[in-house]
């Protein structure tokens, strides 16, 4: 298997959605599978903070979220933990900067899709030299989710990335909701990436499909 295209992958990051036991209310499978029918087009398993599951138990909790995903051919990527991804099959990771450096986890995850954290031009251009397929650029705008967030940078950070010449796959990410997604895509994102606008949603199926249709009209492809 080779590494996935760039185009592959900027198709895939259009609706990104990430969730962890914690970041639901209700049933995570079924916010899961509201997701994916909504149109979500890569999944994220991220495993973090207030009462997030270790062991066994995120195991057995991850697998059930890859069999969802793998039923309905939507990519499922593990955060930080690259053993889990790497003992679940899955296909790629997602590192911060305080992880693992992203050249060691290339080594370990071969051809698998890569995801690397960077909040300014140094970041980027370190973790595309140590072989980052993508990244994931933010808090864009002001979130909860995160504990450990740092201050919203608005999208100029995404402009500045493009008006250096990065071409590499970027994917916005912070308090991302259907009403600012536009503003991410035209400042030069590929995608946007939620947690809560979708798994604390009402309707994650509604808000999915609303983050989709946001970003086919910010790509200007309806
Ligand atoms: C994981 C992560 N990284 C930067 S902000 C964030 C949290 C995004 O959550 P939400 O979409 O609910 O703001
Ligand atoms: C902290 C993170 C930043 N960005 C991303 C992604 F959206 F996948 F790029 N995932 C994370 N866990
Ligand atoms: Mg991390």
């Amino acid at each position: 298997m080779a590494r996935i295209s760039t185009k592959q992958l900027q198709e895939k990051l259009r609706v990104y959605f990430i969730m962890g036991s914690n970041n639901c209310q209700k049933d995570p499978f079924a916010v899961l599978t509201e997701a994916i029918e909504g149109g979500i087009t890569l999944f994220q398993f991220r495993e973090k903070g207030q009462g997030a599951l270790s062991g066994k138990e995120k195991y057995d909790f991850a697998k059930e979220l890859q069999a969802i995903c793998r039923k309905h051919r939507i990519p499922f990527i593990v955060n930080d933990d690259v053993e889990l991804a790497l003992e679940l099959d899955a296909d790629g990771v997602h590192i911060g900067q305080e992880d693992e450096r992203a050249d060691l986890v290339r080594k370990k995850i071969g051809d698998k899709i890569l995801g690397v954290s960077a909040h300014n031009l140094e970041e980027a251009r370190r973790a595309i030299k140590q072989g980052a397929d993508y990244l994931g650029v933010g808090p864009i705008f002001p979130t909860s989710t995160k504990e450990d967030a740092k201050e919203a940078q608005g999208v100029a950070v995404l402009r500045t990335l493009r008006e250096h010449g990065l071409s590499i796959p970027i994917v916005g990410i912070g308090g991302i909701t259907p009403h600012n997604t536009k503003e991410v895509i035209v400042a030069g994102a590929d995608g946007v990436s939620v947690i809560s606008a979708i798994s604390l949603a009402a309707s994650p199926r509604e808000n999915a499909r609303m983050l989709a249709k946001a970003v086919r009209e910010a790509l200007n492809k309806d």
